[in-house]
């Protein structure tokens, strides 16, 4: 049975990543963002490509406390670097050395596939010592969206990791391509609810509070867990637009006899084994004996899992959300129900 009885999450510093296709605004937001007097205790973490000094001047201005990865590309080897730079925000913050934070977010470049970041968030042993994924918020730009999502891989892989989505330039784009943008949007991940954002006039909490906060945690769980566990059915089996194949697709699935710790654990390793590059994001509430554990990861890494101290609600049933690309909810379903099925009673 995982968990102890300490909170593990409690105490660590919330972390916030913004992600979005190059030009979708994402410094115009955050520049926005640490504008504002909720917003005055914020560290910034940039990543990008190329013409480093740009975004960095723009919003260095409003924050004292900024850091450049050094690395211009989030790829496998951001982790040694995102590791570095957060252990080195979080010494020189306890040395009085830069202007005390209790909150951080990472503005990754455009051309970005977020996995590793949020690997490196959710499981690298060092950086979760202090802190903790607070949400990944996508932006996607409604003039130019529906363009990048038919002839790159990123934005698709990037609204499927999403906790929210942010629509932006809804001013200058025709409605009938926000709509198609929305439907897109919601056919990928349909638990991210689009919202339209404005020159990145955002209230700053649309963007936090999104993870897991506490193993104490009641309605909050909920709200982490999202919309695609509250409802039924698949959101994967709904009508297919011109913007998107089909082969990201969302998967909710519920399961009413209880796991053991190990019969779930074995199948999600199995899963992750067969299927890990697959398995966009995971996350849901485990009835593991009677327990409820929170359980969450991108591709095959995944979060320590969390016992909560009580059920967030009646209802007692194993909730899980899958976003994959290219797996039938009967695939995992059938495993989960036989690895139920073989553990001893
Ligand atoms: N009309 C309009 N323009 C916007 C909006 N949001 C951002 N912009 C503009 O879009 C352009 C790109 O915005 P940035 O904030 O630099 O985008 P970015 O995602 O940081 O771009 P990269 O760093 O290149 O990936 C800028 O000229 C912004 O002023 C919006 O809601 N409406």
């Amino acid at each position: 049975m995982p968990g102890s009885s300490r909170d593990p999450l409690a105490g660590k510093l919330p972390v916030t990543l913004v992600t979005g296709f190059l030009g979708s605004g994402k410094t115009t937001l955050v520049s926005k963002l640490v504008r504002h007097p909720a917003m005055n205790r914020v560290a910034v973490v940039i990543n990008e490509l190329g013409e480093i000094g740009i975004d960095h001047d723009l919003v260095a201005m409003s924050t004292e406390n900024i850091a450049l990865l050094a690395n211009g590309c989030v790829c496998c080897s951001v982790r040694t670097d995102l590791q570095e730079t957060l252990r080195d925000l979080f010494a020189r913050r306890r040395a009085g050395e830069v202007a005390d934070f209790d909150r951080v977010i990472i503005e990754t470049t455009g051309l970005a596939d977020p996995a590793p970041v949020v690997q490196t968030l959710l499981a690298d042993a060092l950086v979760c010592a202090h802190f903790r994924l607070d949400g990944l918020v996508t932006l996607v730009d409604a003039v130019n969206g529906a363009q990048q999502l038919l002839e790159h891989a990123e934005p698709a892989k990037q609204i499927a990791l999403a906790d929210r989505v942010f629509l932006t330039k809804s001013d200058i784009a025709p409605p009938e391509a926000v709509e198609e943008l929305r439907a897109a949007i919601a056919q990928i991940n349909p638990g991210a609810e689009a919202r339209l954002v404005l020159h990145g006039e955002v209230d700053p909490q649309a963007l936090t509070g999104l993870g897991l906060a506490s193993a104490r945690a009641g309605e909050a769980t909920l709200r982490f867990l999202g919309a695609p566990l509250q409802g039924e059915g698949t959101g994967g089996e709904k009508r297919l637009g011109r913007l998107h194949d089909g082969s990201i697709r969302t998967l909710a699935l519920h399961f009413d006899t209880p796991f053991t710790w190990d019969s779930f654990s074995a199948a999600l390793e199995l899963l992750t084994t067969l299927r890990g590059p697959d398995l966009l994001r995971v996350k849901g509430i485990v009835n593991v004996e009677g327990q409820p554990v929170v359980v969450q990861g991108v591709q095959h890494i995944f979060h320590p899992p969390v016992t909560l101290d009580r059920w967030p609600g009646a209802d007692r049933r194993t909730r899980l959300v899958f976003i994959t690309r290219r797996i039938e909810a009967a695939t995992i379903r059938d495993l989960l129900e036989a690895v139920a099925r073989a553990a001893p009673p």
